[in-house]
Formats: structure tokens, C-alpha cells, sequence
């Protein structure tokens, strides 16, 4: 399975160099997606009294009347629903007059909970939101209780945004064609799909070099090869070394528990770096991670040069204000002048509020040349409004756009957090993590995810594909406890994961 998502004007692309270089032409790639549908179908419903075709005015619809043509074929009792008539000429006008079924209008939809649903209204073509005949359409297929299968999308789910345009079909199935869409990932959309299942149509791999599709699924196929493994003749400080920045003494769990996280993920060394009055604490709880007294940025950075640190996280527990802003400041700067990696997270998102394009510049500074430093933000939906409040409030703007352009204005690498947590890189690319449990949303999990990639950094890993990285390994610990899972269990975890990655090379998910 494809790692590419493609939006769906990409997907019309594909379809159309598809049909122009062969071998399938748009009669016989449709063929091969209404096929997919009834194949389905009659697999998992092989007891359905009777299956329901929606038909939209589209090729979607066209889609529709080939399934309908092969479940009737096969003997199914199949209605089909439509209004009005495709378009001359168009592809699904072809598969209209092969299926010779009577069509019923709308009025005549009247599922019973043992029945199937084909929904085949709108697919790539959405492009506003559903009104009259469609929404009464939608809503009793919804209230019917019978199984729905989509046809490439549920309809009124955009493809693109994963958001809905108006109303939507909630689908218990949806069969798409070639590669995903951001919407089948980003949610609600996730939801409305049910399961999801990828098909071959017959449309070359080949077609996406000229799509140049930049979004992708982040699964291990995506940064796999990044993973920085140690080998005989490394040592300690080879494999990285991490800085973690503690807060005051009432406030300095989160620090340790990143600390950890980045050792777990492979750094060779860490140290949390403690102001004075939480050393004492810290020192208390710390084993393998180390300690270093640090009051100032001065103090700070001098310790960074000094033991050869190689990335750092700052902000968790850390405390918001102005002495976490001027610490921010100093890393970037050093940042700016040697490979480091610096993550932000929580307090050190915060403390930005007021004055964003403080820390843009300083990001900028760091530029992303190899060499040089890079940055990563790890904001949730609560610390991206306070630095990005115009896309956090841009109606109808998809997580995933809203991800890319934080990354393009801040110069960092994002990630929007959430069960469909996105990356993205100022270059434009973008990633869409698809392995969360819902057991993560747990007090600390986030400083462990920091910590994570702050490990992965240390080591050299490019920061898109150490950030894509952290998300998936974070939610894989987190997928394998389950419940009762507490952050304090997922640094144990990573061995087990990464052994797992690291024994699995070549598999895709
Ligand atoms: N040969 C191929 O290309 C292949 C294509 N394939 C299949 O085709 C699908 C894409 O087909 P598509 O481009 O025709 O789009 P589709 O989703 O059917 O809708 C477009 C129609 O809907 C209309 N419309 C839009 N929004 C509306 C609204 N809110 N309310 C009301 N009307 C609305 C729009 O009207 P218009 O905007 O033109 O007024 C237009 O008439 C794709 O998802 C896959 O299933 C596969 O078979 C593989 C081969
Ligand atoms: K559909």
C-alpha cells in the first residue's frame, strides 16, 4: 500500500495520465472500481435482502451502476437511486446504459436495517456543500441502520480536509482507489469512513513522479531508513547527547520523564538541566540521566558547547514567562551555528503568545541547511492557537494545511498533536500519523513524545523524519499497554518497539 496521499484534484491527475498512457482507459478503470465495490460486498454481506445504489451525477456515480450491474449479475435483488442524468460522454454515461436496472428516484429510498447501501453520491468531485435532493438522502441512509459501503469517499466528506460539507454519510465501509486521501486520516473524516480498504485499479505507480504528491502517511516506510541504529564502534557521545531543561522544584517530573524518553530512543547521554532550587529533587530521582546546575542561558548554552550537546528540549514544566523566552532565544542561537537539534514543546510554545514572530525570527536564523541546526514544535490544538491564532480560526482550512503553513511561517518542523497528529516541514512536506490509541491522552504522554524526538535528533536523524518518527514510536508504546496506561509506562515500552522496527526492515506498516 502506497504511502502517497493525494488530494483529490491530485487523484483526477492521476486518473487522467492513467487513462492518456494506458493501459486501462476511464470505461475500464471504472470497471475495475465498481468491481471492487461488488466484490466486496458480496463477501461481507453475502445474507443482504436487498442492495441499495445511491447514484450521484458523477463518475462516483458511475462507480455506483457498475457494482449495481455485477451485484444484479450475480443474482442480488439491487435498486438504484438516482436523479437526473450524467453527463453526456462521461464515463459513468457508459456505465449507465450497461446496467440496465430500472432507475428509482429518491422518494423511492426506503432502506430496512437488513439491507446494504451503496453509497455512491459524490466522490473527488465534492465540491460544495450538500444540499436538496442529497441531504434527505443522506440522513435516512444514516437513520436506516443498514451497512453502508462507500464508494471512494463518504459522500459530503471532503477528500482533502477530512471535514465535512454540510452533511455526510457515515460509512461502515469505504473502498478507494489507488492511494488515500488526507480526508479518509484527518477526522472526523477517519470516523465517517469505518474501515478503509485500497484497491488497484490498474492506474502505474509511475503517474505519481509527475504528481509530485508531497503528503504522505507516516508509517516506517516514510523515515524507516533515518532510524540512527549504533553499531560496534560507536560510544556514547557518537549516539548524541540531550539536554533536558528542568522546571522549578514543585514542577520537575516532566523534565525526567523527557529525559528518559530521549535515552530510550537511543541517545547516548542526557542530562537535565535544573535550576538551583529543584537540583536537589532532581538528583534525588535521576540514575542513568545526568544533572547539571543551570540558572541562566549563559550558563546554558557554555554547558551545551562544553559537552558536546546535541540537541535539547525545552518547556515541559518549565514554567511560562520571560526567562523561559530568553532561554529559547539562546538555544536557537546556538542552533543556528551547529548541527543541534531544539525541540519546544508546552511552556516554551506558550511563552511565545504575545509576541510569535519573536521566536519566527529566531527560527529563520536556524535555517535548514545540513550542518546546521534544525527546530521541531510540538504544539496541541490549545498551544497552536496561542502562535498560529489566524489558522487555528480559518474556517474550512484542514489540519494537515494548517500544519504545513505553521511549518512554512515558523521555519520548524511541526507537530499538530491529536489522535490524527500531523507533521510537518517548512519545505512543504507533510506527514499524517495513523497509529494512535486513544489511551495516550494521558497527563505527561506529551513530554515523553518531546523527549522522544529530542533522542532521535541527538543522533543526527533529519528533523521531519525524527518528528514523523517520535509520533509513531510514542503511539505504538502507547497502542501496545493499552489500558490503564500511564506516561510513566511508555519510555519501558520503546525497547520493544524499536526491536520490532529495527527486526522488521522491509515490512510497510
Ligand atoms: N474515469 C475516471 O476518471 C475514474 C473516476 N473514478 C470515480 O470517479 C469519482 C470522481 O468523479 P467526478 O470527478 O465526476 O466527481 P464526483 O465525485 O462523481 O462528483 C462530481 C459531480 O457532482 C456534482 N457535485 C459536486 N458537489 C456537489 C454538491 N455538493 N451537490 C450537488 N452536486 C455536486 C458535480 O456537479 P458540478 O459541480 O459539475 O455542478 C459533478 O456533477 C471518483 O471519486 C471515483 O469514484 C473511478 O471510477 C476511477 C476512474
Ligand atoms: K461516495
Amino acid at each position: 500500500m502506497g504511502i502517497e496521499l493525494l488530494s483529490p484534484a491530485q487523484m483526477a491527475e492521476a486518473d487522467r495520465l492513467a487513462i492518456t498512457r494506458g493501459p486501462f482507459d476511464g470505461p475500464a478503470l471504472m470497471q475495475n472500481a465498481g468491481s471492487a465495490v461488488a466484490r466486496e460486498i458480496l463477501s461481507r454481506y453475502p445474507q443482504a435482502q436487498t442492495v441499495h445504489v445511491l447514484a450521484g451525477p458523477g463518475n462516483n456515480g458511475g462507480d455506483g451502476f457498475v457494482a449495481a450491474r455485477l451485484l444484479a449479475e450475480a443474482g442480488v435483488d439491487v435498486r438504484v437511486h438516482c436523479e437526473g442524468h450524467p453527463r453526456p460522454g462521461s464515463d459513468a454515461e457508459g456505465a449507465l446504459a450497461e446496467m440496465r436496472l430500472p432507475l428509482l428516484g429518491f422518494d423511492a429510498f426506503a432502506p430496512q436495517a437488513s439491507d446494504v447501501i451503496v453509497d455512491a453520491l459524490f466522490g473527488a468531485g465534492l465540491v460544495r456543500e450538500i444540499g436538496a435532493p442529497h441531504a434527505p438522502v443522506i440522513e435516512r441512509a444514516n437513520a436506516s441502520g443498514a451497512p453502508i459501503v462507500a464508494v471512494d469517499l463518504p459522500s459530503g466528506l471532503s477528500g482533502e480536509t477530512g471535514l465535512v460539507l454540510g452533511i455526510a454519510i457515515r460509512a461502515d465501509l469505504t473502498v478507494t482507489f489507488f492511494r488515500l486521501k488526507p480526508g479518509h486520516l484527518l477526522y472526523p473524516g477517519r470516523d465517517l469512513c469505518g474501515e478503509t480498504i485500497l484497491v488497484d485499479i490498474g492506474i502505474p505507480a509511475d503517474v505519481l513522479a509527475d504528481i509530485g504528491s508531497r503528503t504522505f502517511r507516516s508509517v516506517p516506510e516514510l523515515w524507516r531508513t533515518h532510524i540512527p541504529w549504533p553499531d560496534s564502534g560507536s560510544h556514547k557521545y557518537a549516539r548524541g547527547h540531550v539536554g533536558v531543561f528542568s522546571g522549578g522544584p514543585s514542577a520537575t517530573g516532566a523534565a525526567r520523564l523527557a529525559a528518559i524518553s530521549a535515552a530510550r530512543a537511543g541517545a547516548g547521554a542526557v542530562t537535565v538541566l535544573s535550576p538551583r532550587q529543584a537540583v536537589q529533587v532532581n538528583a534525588m530521582h535521576l540514575t542513568s540521566v545526568m544533572l547539571k546546575r543551570t540558572d541562566t542561558p549563559e550558563e546554558a548554552v557554555m554547558f551545551a558547547a562544553d559537552r558536546k550537546m546535541t540537541s535539547a528540549l525545552i518547556g515541559p514544566g518549565f514554567g511560562v514567562g520571560e526567562r523561559c523566552t530568553e532561554f529559547v532565544l539562546a538555544l536557537a542561537r546556538l542552533a543556528a551555528g551547529r548541527p543541534f537539534g531544539l525541540v519546544l514543546d508546552a511552556d516554551a510554545i506558550t511563552s511565545f503568545e504575545n509576541a510569535p514572530h519573536r521566536l519566527f525570527e529566531a527560527l529563520a536564523a536556524i535555517g535548514s541547511e545540513t550542518g546546521r541546526g534544525c527546530a521541531v514544535l510540538t504544539p496541541h490544538e490549545g498551544e497552536f492557537r496561542r502562535l498560529f491564532p489566524d489558522l487555528a480560526d480559518a474556517a474550512g482550512l484542514s489540519k494537515l494545511e494548517r500544519a504545513r503553513r505553521a511549518a512554512e511561517r515558523s521555519h520548524a518542523v511541526v507537530v499538530l498533536k491529536g489522535p490524527d497528529t500531523v507533521i510537518a516541514a517548512a519545505d512543504g512536506r507533510a506527514a499524517i500519523n495513523t497509529n494512535a490509541t486513544p489511551f495516550l491522552a494521558t497527563a505527561g504522554s506529551g513530554d515523553v513524545l518531546a523527549g522522544i524526538v529530542a533522542g532521535l535528533l541527538a543522533q543526527g536523524m533529519p528533523a521531519f523524519e525524527a518528528a514523523a518518527a517520535g509520533v509513531w514510536l510514542h503511539a505504538e508504546a502507547g497502542a501496545r499497554f493499552g489500558p490503564g496506561l500511564i506516561a510513566e509506562d511508555l519510555p519501558g515500552l520503546l525497547p520493544a518497539v524499536l526491536a520490532g522496527l529495527r527486526d522488521s526492515q522491509g515490512s510497510s506498516s
